[in-house]
């Protein structure tokens, strides 16, 4: 497959194509904003300032793809993705959180993904070592080797020197090498060993108040190094020993400040942060009360999203380049309620359109991980063959567009709910279906969700 740095917009659509139904101003506005920034990061240097960076503003009810679109980009794209609610901060001089929270998050996401590929990449070389260390504690040395005391030797060395002979060398490695098949075989992994493990002890945790945590961890990671590590002995089983392992092993095999160099550069050349909700903080300016604080948000937002320098525990990260998506339903205010420099800042405006009855049809059985692919395949690790007719998704979609539209509007989510109640039944029926094939038919679905479809109440519980 093509890199993702050389997909046009459209391909980037066709993409997205095959996990959102519909949406397609959205999914053409973000594939449009990422080939943009690519765009970007080729100007020369002097160029680079001029051009300001297209962010977006997705207008739309809830559940209708806003954030699946985002998330699925991140990921066509390998960004770190972070969702954050506008709602969640508070203005820098209050307790809360404050926006630039929310780069050192991305950052920490990105060391976790690069941290993540890095050990994939090792992963045969550490689970190499972890053998080692399981052969280690099932076969000491001391235990396998008898102790031999030379007088001659004793008298030179003081009596500490154990020996071996060439013979029992030999024996141990026969032994080790024994050992090393079954446990290859899977022979041991219920025997019990004792592995000792290194932990750091941190005086710092716990000292700090709350809203202070960013600070305690920071301190503890600054004298990491420095601070004494205990070892720990703990008796586990052998399949237990090989899960506490092998991260440890492959951690010891990774350079730690490669992963820290990458992850800063793609969290500053490829980060795309989501922030949900933005309509709550709009509203119009008043005195006093939240509305104040509100806008204090608005502006703590703005050099961020126009690009500036935060520091975070992994050193300083410039956010110029970061894709920033801000989504809202704007039912009560709307986009034009912003702080104008706020709305400068997120120039490309789509609207998402709420879902149809005839889209909720097509979310149910096309998107390649869509809801019913998801209950057949979970059903045929017991080997029962769920069938979908076409009148029997229909009837789903039906019910729950119907649903949305008498109790809340949210949008497909509804759709989960709705599946989860017709396909109860099977999935506890699962082990002890005799046909092993079972057909979902509308008429199956209506006996699964009359009685709590035509109660009210029920149905704003269950549905
Ligand atoms: N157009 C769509 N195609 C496929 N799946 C969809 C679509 N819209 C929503 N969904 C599914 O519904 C769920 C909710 O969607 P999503 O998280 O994108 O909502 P949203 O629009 O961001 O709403 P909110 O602002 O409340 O988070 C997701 O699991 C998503 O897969």
């Amino acid at each position: 497959m093509k890199s993702f740095d050389e997909m046009t917009p459209k391909e980037i659509v066709q993409e997205l194509d095959k996990y959102i139904v519909g949406q397609y101003e959205a999914k053409k506005a973000v594939a449009i904003a990422v080939r943009n920034r690519i765009r970007r990061q080729k100007l020369p240097e002097e160029w680079r300032k001029e051009v300001l960076p297209k962010n977006i503003l997705m207008i739309g009810p809830t559940g209708v793809g806003k954030t699946e679109i985002a998330r699925r980009l991140a990921q066509l794209s390998g960004s770190p993705f972070l969702k954050v609610e506008a709602t969640r901060f508070t203005e820098v001089g209050y307790v809360g959180k404050n926006v630039d929270s929310m780069i050192r998050d991305l950052v920490e996401i990105s060391v976790n993904m690069v941290k993540q590929e890095k050990i994939k990449e090792v992963e045969r070389q550490a689970e190499e070592l972890v053998e080692e260390r399981i052969l280690d504690a099932l076969v000491p040395e001391s235990k396998a080797m008898p102790v031999v005391t030379n007088p001659f030797i004793n008298l030179i060395t003081g009596g500490q020197q154990q020996q071996y002979t060439p013979e029992d060398r030999r024996r141990f490695r026969a032994k080790r090498e024994e050992m090393r098949e079954k446990l290859r075989k899977g022979e041991l992994e219920d025997e019990e060993i004792e592995i000792e493990l290194e932990e750091t002890v941190s005086p710092f945790m716990g000292i700090f108040g709350p809203g202070m945590e960013d600070l305690g961890i920071e301190i503890t990671n600054m004298f990491s190094g420095m601070l004494p590590k205990r070892k720990k002995k703990r008796k586990m089983k052998v399949s237990e020993a090989r899960k506490v392992l092998l991260p440890l092993e492959a951690e010891k095999l990774i350079d730690m400040d490669k992963v820290v160099q990458e992850a800063l550069d793609r969290a500053q050349n490829r980060g795309i942060i989501f922030i949900d909700e933005i309509d709550k903080i709009a509203g119009k300016e008043s005195a006093v009360g939240p509305d104040v604080s509100r806008q204090g948000v608005q502006r703590d937002l703005l050099p961020i999203v126009e690009g500036t320098t935060i520091m975070t525990k992994y050193g300083p990260v410039r956010t110029d380049f970061i894709l920033f998506i801000a989504a809202g339903a704007f039912h009560v205010s709307r986009p034009s309620d912003l702080i104008p420099e706020l709305q400068g800042r997120f120039p490309i405006r789509v609207e998402l359109s709420p879902l149809t009855e005839e889209d909720f049809v097509r979310i149910l059985k096309e998107p390649e991980n869509a809801i019913i692919k998801q209950y057949q395949a979970l059903l045929s690790t017991e080997g029962v063959e769920l069938v979908f007719t076409e009148d029997g998704i229909r009837e789903m979609a039906r019910i729950a567009y119907q649903l949305n539209q008498r109790l809340e509007n949210i949008g497909a989510r509804r759709l989960y709910t709705v599946a989860e109640k017709v396909l109860e039944e099977i999935s506890f029926e699962a082990p002890d279906i005799p046909e092993k094939r079972v057909v979902v038919d509308a008429e199956y679905v209506r006996r699964r969700l009359e009685k709590i479809v035509q109660d009210e109440d029920l149905s704003a519980y269950i549905l």
